[in-house]
């Protein structure tokens, strides 16, 4: 399968400064060296706890933000050295849809317009616009007599559903949906997976899926890469995840969720001990170290590579092979 996005070693390291001259605080390493590759028609899941950098990369993959070192590519280019009309045509075909949709859409523009801008901006006539929406509306099913209305007279599903329109009518290849479901109650959320779903497969698209939700993440993806603290500590398919994980973080992660049967609750569960360091001063080595209960020396002393544990299974952990999470709580 062709490989469409390539991150390679991306950091992203925040400067937080003070008054009028801008006095250096400190740094924060948002992204500390954060390298996948997305293939063709799959989604790539990034999961991870509030903070640990998923965001980031988001807009870094956007190019909504520059990277402090090293680079994206999109289809072998470059996505920080285009310009121009390449620039354009690599816009036009990446699209993101964010948490909150009703920050997310022009509150003074009525649904209409919000979902035809982009043809507009990309120079569509008239008479295509109005056959592209159309056809559009009827793919994420929103109501034809919702387009005249406002954003805040529709609901959080109606809002979801017209900004995922929105990010459809140039037909996109590649996707990157934020948490797009996590603003939405319950009941809702389903239905906007279901529509994601079904419109990759109806336009081949490929998706990086950000969220900190495990059911959600196991339910679209096919391959989960885990984040910890700006960095990946583990990327297989997801089953591999769910079923062997082989990073603790991962494991915690998994056994510290709910889980819904009760041959899940009956299991032994793996605690994480304290708060995640900050990333001002990350630890040095491993970054889970002060609160992995395998930690030995090494792992304070040398920062863990994500290397290939098992075929397609990699993982950043000195120990990897060597730990057995088999007992611990799994959905
Ligand atoms: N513009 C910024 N200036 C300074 N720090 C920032 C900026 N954007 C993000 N950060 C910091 O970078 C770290 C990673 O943030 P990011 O939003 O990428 O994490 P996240 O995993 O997406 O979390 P959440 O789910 O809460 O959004 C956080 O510590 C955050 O405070």
């Amino acid at each position: 399968m062709e490989t469409i996005v390539v991150i390679d070693n991306v950091k992203k390291f925040f400067n937080v400064t003070k008054g009028l001259f801008k006095k250096h605080l400190y740094q924060i390493r948002a992204v500390d060296g954060v390298s996948f590759e997305i293939k063709r028609g799959e989604t790539f899941g990034l999961v991870g706890e509030s903070g640990s950098g998923k965001t980031t990369v988001a807009r870094l993959v956007m190019r909504l933000t520059d990277p402090t070192e090293n680079t994206i590519f999109f289809k072998g280019k470059d996505i920080f050295k285009a310009k121009g009309k390449e620039l354009k045509d690599i816009r036009r075909r990446m699209s993101m849809v964010f948490q909150d949709p009703a920050a997310s859409l022009n509150p003074r523009a009525t649904i209409l317009d919000s979902i035809k801008r982009p043809l507009e901006i990309y120079g569509y006539k008239k008479s295509e616009i109005k056959a592209i929406v159309e056809d559009t509306i009827e793919k994420v099913a929103l109501g034809k007599e919702l387009l005249n209305r406002y954003p805040h007279q529709l609901s959080g599903g109606q809002q979801q559903r017209a900004s995922i329109a929105r990010a459809l009518v140039l037909k996109p290849e590649f996707m990157v949906l934020d948490e797009p479901t996590s603003a939405l109650d319950v009941s809702v959320q389903a239905q906007i997976l279901n529509i994601l779903l079904e419109i990759q497969e109806r336009y081949n698209l490929t998706y990086l899926f950000i969220t900190h939700n495990l059911s959600v993440v196991r339910y679209v993806s096919d391959r989960i890469g885990v984040m910890y603290l700006g960095k990946i500590v583990e990327i297989a398919q997801v089953d591999e995840i769910y079923s062997s994980p082989l990073h603790p973080y991962t494991a915690g992660l998994l056994s510290s969720a709910p889980s819904l049967s009760p041959r899940g609750r009956s299991r032994k569960k793996l605690l994480l001990s304290g708060d995640p360091p900050s990333l001002i001063n990350p630890p040095p080595g491993c970054r889970l170290y002060p609160r992995c209960p395998y930690a030995e020396k090494i792992c304070r002393e040398e920062i863990p590579e994500l290397r290939e544990v098992k075929t397609d299974h990699f993982v950043a952990c000195h120990r990897a092979g060597e730990l057995d999470f088999s007992g611990i709580v799994r959905w």
